[in-house]
């Protein structure tokens, strides 16, 4: 079989540069090009911290596109970009695999017409680590039990979303099992705004920044005279890129949206 031709945006972002260094050395995948608003025209191999890689540049994606054949186009730079590469991608018959988080429920219904329309798959990814797809999964099991939760994520001081794309998955799987719940004394008053956090039918989110985090969640489940917590802690990048690998060889063989790699993984 061919290799699976692949494109990655951000490539000097945190996660980009793990995912060019995961596509070089993958047997199976070739990098045809990168996505780089700065060094548009250059070479990967020439940009510090890429020595050896050999990629061309192109800051805009339609150029790119246009100009390189490509199987898959891998994302991760932040939501705004991030919608109009999936988007563009779809347009020109390239599979998206978006790391990118922040994406709200109109654009994925945007993106789940546009890849029926196209026949192409997609996969949108909150989480490509295998221990924060069963954190979500955990959850959900206990969420049938327990209809009492509080989402805590905590993240680096650099994220630009909140709450996490992974705390935002983690609420869907959980509301598509627990009947809507006001939690808490039901005449609670918040003196300082967004002290409950937000609101998720009646369950809340807590999203924590703080220098020196990575990526954690976890999910607090309370019941008479019992918690249960589920967490899950990405101590780094390299967490996330079998969920990478995984996603850019099953998408080859897909034609919908798939948003969460639960639905993927066996
Ligand atoms: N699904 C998952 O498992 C994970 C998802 N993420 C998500 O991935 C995304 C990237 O995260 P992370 O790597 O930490 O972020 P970084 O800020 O480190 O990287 C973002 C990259 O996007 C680039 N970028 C920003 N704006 C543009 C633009 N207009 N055109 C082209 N490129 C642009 C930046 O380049 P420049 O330097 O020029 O600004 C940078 O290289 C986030 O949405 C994050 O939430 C993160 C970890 C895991
Ligand atoms: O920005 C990050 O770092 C991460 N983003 C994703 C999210 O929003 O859930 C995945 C992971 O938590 C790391």
């Amino acid at each position: 079989m061919a290799n699976i031709k692949v494109i990655v945006a951000g490539p000097r972002g945190r996660m980009g540069f793990e995912a060019v260094k995961l596509v070089h050395n993958t047997e199976h995948f070739d990098l045809v090009a990168v996505i780089d608003r700065k060094h548009d025209g250059g070479n990967l191999s020439d940009v510090e911290g890429f020595q050896g890689i050999d990629a061309p540049i192109f800051s805009d994606i339609k150029e790119c596109f246009s100009k390189v054949e490509a199987d898959v186009l891998v994302d991760l730079t932040t939501p705004e970009v991030g919608m109009y590469h999936t988007e563009t991608a779809l347009q020109y018959g390239i599979r998206p695999v978006v790391g990118t988080t922040g994406f709200t429920k109109e654009d994925l219904a945007k993106l789940d017409a546009l890849t029926k329309e196209k026949g192409l798959g997609c996969i949108i990814a909150p989480n490509f680590a295998i221990g924060a797809i069963l954190m979500m999964k955990f959850s959900q099991m206990a969420a049938k039990y327990f209809k009492d939760v509080e989402i805590i994520e905590m993240h680096h001081d650099q994220k630009l979303d909140a709450p996490s794309g992974t705390a935002a998955k983690t609420a869907d799987l959980i509301s598509s099992v627990r009947e809507a719940k006001v939690q808490g004394h039901p005449s609670e008053k918040e003196t300082i705004p967004g002290a409950r956090g937000a609101d998720v039918e009646g369950m809340r989110i807590h999203s924590v920044r703080l220098p020196g985090l990575v990526a954690h969640q976890q999910v607090l489940f309370g019941s008479a005279g019992e918690l249960l917590t589920v967490r899950h802690d990405s101590f780094n990048r390299g967490s996330f890129m079998s969920g990478v690998k995984l996603s850019v060889e099953t998408i080859m063989n897909l034609d919908v949206l798939v948003y969460g790699l639960e639905n993927i993984i066996e």
